[in-house]
């Protein structure tokens, strides 16, 4: 069997709320393997995105470790560490966080243009991702001329354009209308099966969760297995 491209291992994710403390994550294991798309449910408040948020190393958590493509991310000064997230992480979260200025294309290209790859490059890059995400025809629309649909297949192009080992989804769909919320997950789940990447999506439709590889939830802190009839 191959190696899992992340592993979370004994995280621990305590919030300070005035005198209180509330324990979130505590004791969260998770063996993510290549190729596969995983879900993650759970109630509001249970801790997704607490855990998507130290998976890709964009929070520290209270203890534990985040092993990606076999390197221990938390162990890792700060420019180590956000390199390895930007070559190995490409996160879609529920409100598309594009930038109102750039198009499309331009939004799509930027993680490659921050990781130093050329602009012609870099715009190759993106179109092909934006056109297998059937976006081709909106490669110079800005976000506000874009449907809320179109903007999220817009971010999920940024997230896969430098082809990242793990894909990290906070409620990719929640934004969206029934229709178009499938259109959506369908587009992110072939565009990380197409380039082989493995996804941790977190959402609250079940229909959606049901698709995927298997689903997770988070229970007293920890991941536990997800099954329609639990
Ligand atoms: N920075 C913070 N400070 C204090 N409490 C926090 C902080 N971030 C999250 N929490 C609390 O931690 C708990 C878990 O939050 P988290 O956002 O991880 O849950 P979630 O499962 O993603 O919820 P949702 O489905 O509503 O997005 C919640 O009770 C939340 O209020």
């Amino acid at each position: 069997m191959s190696e899992p491209v992340l592993s979370i291992r004994a995280l621990r994710r305590v919030y300070q709320s005035g005198a209180e403390e509330l324990e979130v994550l505590d004791g969260a294991e998770l063996d993510l393997y290549p190729g596969e798309l995983v879900g993650l449910v759970g109630p509001s408040g249970s801790g997704k995105s607490s855990l998507l948020h130290a998976a890709a190393l964009l929070e520290t958590p209270t203890a534990g470790q985040v092993i990606i493509a076999g390197q221990d991310g938390l162990a890792l000064g700060e420019r180590a560490r956000t390199a390895l997230r930007r070559r190995e992480i490409g996160f879609v979260y529920q409100f598309h966080h594009l930038l109102p200025e750039l198009s499309a294309l331009e939004n799509a290209a930027l993680p490659l243009r921050i990781a130093g790859r050329g602009a012609g490059a870099a715009r190759e890059a993106a179109k092909a991702k934006l056109e297998a995400l059937g976006m081709g025809g909106r490669l110079d629309h800005r976000p506000g001329q874009l449907s809320g649909g179109e903007q999220q297949r817009v971010a999920i192009a940024r997230a896969l354009v430098n082809n990242p080992r793990v894909v990290l989804a906070d409620e990719p769909t929640g934004n969206l209308d029934p229709a178009h919320s499938d259109q959506v997950f369908e587009a992110l789940a072939s565009a990380c099966r197409e380039a082989g990447a493995a996804a941790l999506i977190a959402t609250h439709n079940l229909a959606l969760a049901e698709r995927m590889d298997r689903v997770l939830t988070v229970e007293q802190g920890r991941l536990t297995p997800w099954t329609p009839d639990a």
